[in-house]
């Protein structure tokens, strides 16, 4: 029979307006899930990229606008510091009132940005220490540049948090290749530079300085120099995906004697550099502190590098770093000299709505208190037996589908099956942002100003940044959330064994308890897959059951892994993607999300089969010839549909560790030989392909 509920409908509706039937399944899934979607959608001014996840956020956001501007009599504390937030953030008028101000005040609590000011040699050059300016950076600022100091959890020990030393692991430009400044990157090169001219250029004639535009083009040249010269050091990706070969456990003492870095013959004392930053949470830290030490190859390389520039360039390269990102609180004029920036890194030509930036921005940095505002109006409580009847059942068919493998041994098998019996799982929000003296307790050192976005933003830097460094002498809280509430994604924590799935995402398509189980595993149940399955990728896999680093794979299997892996390596890395030039895909860097998907969708799809054995085929959806299983792997490729602009496909194809959403449709089905069984495709079709991939 015919299902005629309200979402059976709608459901119908969606997938009907979505697909292009006049295309073959078999020729082209994700085309014949998405033509309709395709003709129908153009992506926003506001907008890189515009898929069916980003409306899904977009109408997020528009939740959040309403809940962050109503106001509510005798409502928690910290909900109120929420909504001052807000409306410190959308009060533009007083923005743009305050001009450059207020960061022109803080410049010097950073030792100032030469280019910008007069006589910085007299005033600061001859006081300066490079570990003064990165510490400051990093403990107030929460900034990391050059050294990337920070304390997090111990891979080995992952109940300890414990310092690490890292790469500087952001770039003013997206990633390493840009610095080419060729081909695609010219214009993002160029735009940058322009970005930093202007900025200074705007800074001078605030103070009443003189311009002299040769002279900044010189040191912005040297600062475009410095900063390729970092990118090039750094470790690329590839070289950093085995996370037991990034483990370089040593003493604080030994940062010292191994890597030397000196600045117009001042050397880095790494001991002093540690002081700085742990004074300030009053945590005293002695030589023989062990450390991780993330990135010693590039600590190598950096001293060649310092070697090459001076205090001066040094100051302006980090400044710059910081006040790039501060624009966006100040007036429209300093605004602005980030617009071309952003154009040629995102494409887009105007700015988000200020109401969905700042909406954004207070979800960020106040995520428990958002959540509770966003869940209170949005998250229906059902939801939650619902999913974990569906992580049960994912998580069997992970087990039974783990003891049918060949290429793993009994040992290993069985070391799998318990890790993957000892995964949490987390659903919709965390019941502590419901308990208002916990919420007012996380926020009770924070207070907003409505007047002083600013400083506000200030506060928040420093408050986060402060938080994480107190860490180090206290046990990890393995109950805490990896993420808010009010976020539209889904998640795995290697070091928790944790999966998590945020009231955000318990959302049609992906989930809702009155539509259809085939879309609702073929939505959130491959999503539960997925993240599932994240505990075996490259990635995870080298994480016991307790979170910790530790092998627990013979080697057989470990080769057999490896060697299973390489086939997805290599079918993603065939991709070449049109809107990002005809490039490839790295399928080194987006192996743990290819991973992921091909597991989630096999496990989804069987626990559907075993739902339907157990209940009965569900009623057909009406104006829909579909059978379910069908409607599964269409529900799939919707969450998909969606398009990007050339600058983003460009960037998001070098930075993001997720294959585009088309190929992660195609891949996963031509792996699937249950997605050609559905849609009767035959052997030489472009769904079928001759040989598969298969690891889990
Ligand atoms: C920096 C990476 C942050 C996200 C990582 C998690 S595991 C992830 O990949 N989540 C999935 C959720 C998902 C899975 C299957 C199908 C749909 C959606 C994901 O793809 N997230 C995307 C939206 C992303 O984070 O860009
Ligand atoms: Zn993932």
């Amino acid at each position: 029979e015919i299902c005629t509920t309200g979402d059976c409908t709608q459901s119908a509706s969606r997938l009907i307006e979505n697909m292009d039937a006049s295309v073959d399944p078999c020729d082209n899934f994700y085309q014949y899930a998405c033509g309709g979607w395709l003709k129908k959608n153009i992506i926003p001014e506001t907008s890189s990229r515009y898929s069916t996840f980003d409306i899904l956020r977009d109408e997020l956001e528009v939740i959040l606008k309403g809940v962050l501007e109503k106001t509510v009599e005798g409502e928690a504390a910290a909900l109120t510091k929420a909504k001052t937030l807000y409306k410190s953030c959308t009060n533009e008028s007083l923005i743009e009132l305050r001009g450059g101000a207020p960061l022109l005040d803080m410049l010097p609590d950073v030792f100032e940005w030469p280019v910008a000011v007069d006589n910085w040699e007299t005033n600061y050059g001859e006081t300066w220490r490079l570990e003064n300016v990165i510490a400051k950076l990093n403990e107030k600022y929460g900034t990391q540049l050059l050294v990337n100091f920070f304390v997090g959890t111990d891979d080995r020990d992952s109940n300890s948090y414990i310092i690490h030393f890292d790469q500087q692991t952001n770039l003013g430009l997206l990633s390493r290749d840009y610095y080419a400044c060729t081909g695609p990157y010219a214009e993002a090169c160029r735009a940058y530079e322009k970005f930093m001219i202007d900025l200074a250029k705007l800074i001078r004639t605030d103070r009443r300085l003189d311009i002299n535009e040769t002279h900044i083009r010189e040191e912005v040249t040297r600062v475009m120099d410095l900063e390729r010269d970092i990118a090039n050091a750094t470790d690329t990706p590839e070289d950093r995906n085995n996370p037991v070969l990034l483990y370089n456990k040593m003493e604080l003492g030994d940062l010292n004697a191994n890597f030397t870095l000196e600045v117009e013959s001042q050397v880095f004392d790494w001991s002093y550099f540690t002081a700085k930053i742990m004074d300030t949470v009053n945590i005293s830290i002695p030589d023989t502190e062990k450390v991780i030490n993330y990135s010693p190859n590039y600590y190598r390389r950096l001293n060649l590098i310092l070697a090459r520039y001076n205090k001066r360039d040094l100051q302006n390269y980090m400044v710059w770093r910081f006040v790039m990102n501060m624009v966006v609180g100040l007036s429209r004029s300093y605004r602005d000299t980030r617009k071309a920036f952003r154009k040629a890194l995102s494409g887009t030509t105007s700015e988000a709505a200020v109401w969905r930036q700042c909406a954004l921005y207070v979800n960020n940095n106040m995520d428990n208190a958002v959540g509770r505002l966003y869940v209170q109006e949005a998250f229906s409580e059902k939801s939650k037996e619902l999913m974990e009847e569906m992580i049960k059942d994912i998580r069997e068919v992970f087990i039974s589908n783990l003891h049918d493998l060949t290429w793993m041994d009994a040992e290993t098998k069985k070391a799998a099956e318990e890790k993957a019996r000892a995964i949490r799982e987390r659903i919709g929000y965390s019941d502590n942002i419901m308990d208002d003296k916990y919420l007012n307790n996380e926020y009770k050192d924070l207070a907003y100003s409505a007047e002083e976005y600013f400083e506000n933003i200030l506060q928040n830097l420093e408050y986060v940044q402060k938080k994480r460094l107190r860490k180090l002498r206290v046990k990890v809280n393995k109950e805490e959330w990896v993420t808010g509430a009010a976020v539209v994604n889904a998640f795995y924590s290697s070091s928790k064994n944790q999966i998590v799935f945020p009231a955000g995402i318990l959302q049609p398509p992906f989930f809702s308890k009155g539509q259809a189980k085939s879309l609702n595993y073929g939505g959130i149940g491959m999503v539960i897959g997925h993240e599932i399955t994240h505990g075996f990728d490259d990635n995870g896999r080298n994480y016991d059951k307790d979170g910790d680093l530790k092998d627990w794979w013979t080697p057989d299997s470990t080769d057999r892994f490896l060697d299973l892996s390489k086939c997805i390596v290599n079918q993603y890395g065939n991709f070449s993607w049109d809107l990002a030039n005809g490039l490839h895909l790295n399928g080194n860097n987006t192996l743990g999300e290819n991973i992921a998907d091909n597991g989630g969708i096999r496990q989804a799809y069987q626990a559907y089969k075993n739902y339907v054995e157990e209940h009965g085929e569900e009623p057909s959806l009406p104006g829909i010839d579909l059978s379910h299983n069908q409607l599964f792997f269409l529900n799939f490729a919707q969450v998909w549909c969606g398009t990007h602009r050339p600058e983003q496909a460009i960037n998001s194809i070098k930075v993001d560790v997720h294959s585009p959403g088309k190929f992660r449709v195609l891949g996963s089905l031509q792996n699937f030989p249950e997605f050609a069984k559905a849609f009767n495709c035959n052997k030489n079709s472009y769904m079928v392909p001759a040989n598969i991939c298969r690891v889990w």
